[in-house]
């Protein structure tokens, strides 16, 4: 894998004027003021200092679950749509993380805060859910590459960016803790760093119709990841 490169740039970093540079620094700017909304939201801020309430962490961890079900089938079509042997290895690997690893802390986190297959099953989507996967499940159908990263790109990037402000302290709680750590490890961070560098190098491809296709799904996975947070402080449907 290639050396990460600088991922964790703060928020404020100077503004990608045009889209030739890096594409990734240009969309994150594009995608202002939703990116900063979503990476410095209450719910991470309250997951770092370990006060989140356990309704929240149930009703967030019961969504998300689903969230990682059509994230996984989203590697998977980025898997089969990248443009060479190199990019398919880091991705396949960073799906295994996420359905070893990251699927475990699911299953123990739910044991430890009492939430049972039941309620797992009884709880509707909330609209949040619904919309982002079916972001992603468009974001799948188009079997672009580009397309792909766009929205993988969202949620990894903007994930490691909340969790790199924990700034190695941790909680006390492991449903709190290691939910911070698995998005801000030296895997993690090396995934993403490479996975940014992706939509950089994929970028000086596109011609101006498609990086208004990848423009669009990467501002309105930002949006979702939004409100995805909020919705976990929203008690009912939507
Ligand atoms: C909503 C959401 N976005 C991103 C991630 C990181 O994979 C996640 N687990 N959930």
């Amino acid at each position: 894998m290639s050396p990460a490169p600088t991922t964790d740039a703060p928020v404020t970093d100077a503004p990608a004027t045009d889209a030739t540079g890096r594409l990734s620094l240009w969309l994150r700017d594009r995608s202002e003021p939703d990116w900063s909304a979503a990476v410095a939201h209450r719910f991470t801020g309250e997951l770092i200092a370990g006060t989140v309430a356990d309704d929240v962490m149930r009703r967030y961890l019961i969504q998300d679950h689903r969230f990682v079900d059509s994230f996984v089938a989203l590697l998977g079509a980025a898997i089969a749509a990248a443009d060479r042997f190199d990019a398919r290895i880091p991705l396949t690997r960073f799906a295994a993380m996420v359905t070893s690893d990251e699927n475990d802390y699911f299953l123990r986190a739910f044991d430890a805060l009492g939430v049972t297959e039941a309620m797992r099953r009884d709880t509707p989507d909330h609209s949040a859910t619904t919309a982002f996967q079916a972001l992603m499940t468009e974001a799948r159908l188009t079997a672009d590459y580009p397309c792909c990263l766009a929205v993988l790109v969202v949620a990894e990037w903007s994930y490691l960016t909340w969790a790199a402000r924990a700034d190695g302290r941790l909680p006390d709680r492991f449903e709190h803790a290691e939910w911070i750590t698995l998005h801000d490890n030296p895997f993690f961070r090396d995934f993403v760093g490479w996975l940014v560098s992706e939509l950089d190098r994929v970028g000086p491809t596109l011609d101006d119709d498609a990086r208004a296709r990848v423009e669009d799904l990467f501002r309105r996975a930002v949006a979702a990841e939004r409100a995805f947070f909020d919705a976990a402080y929203q008690n009912g449907r939507d």
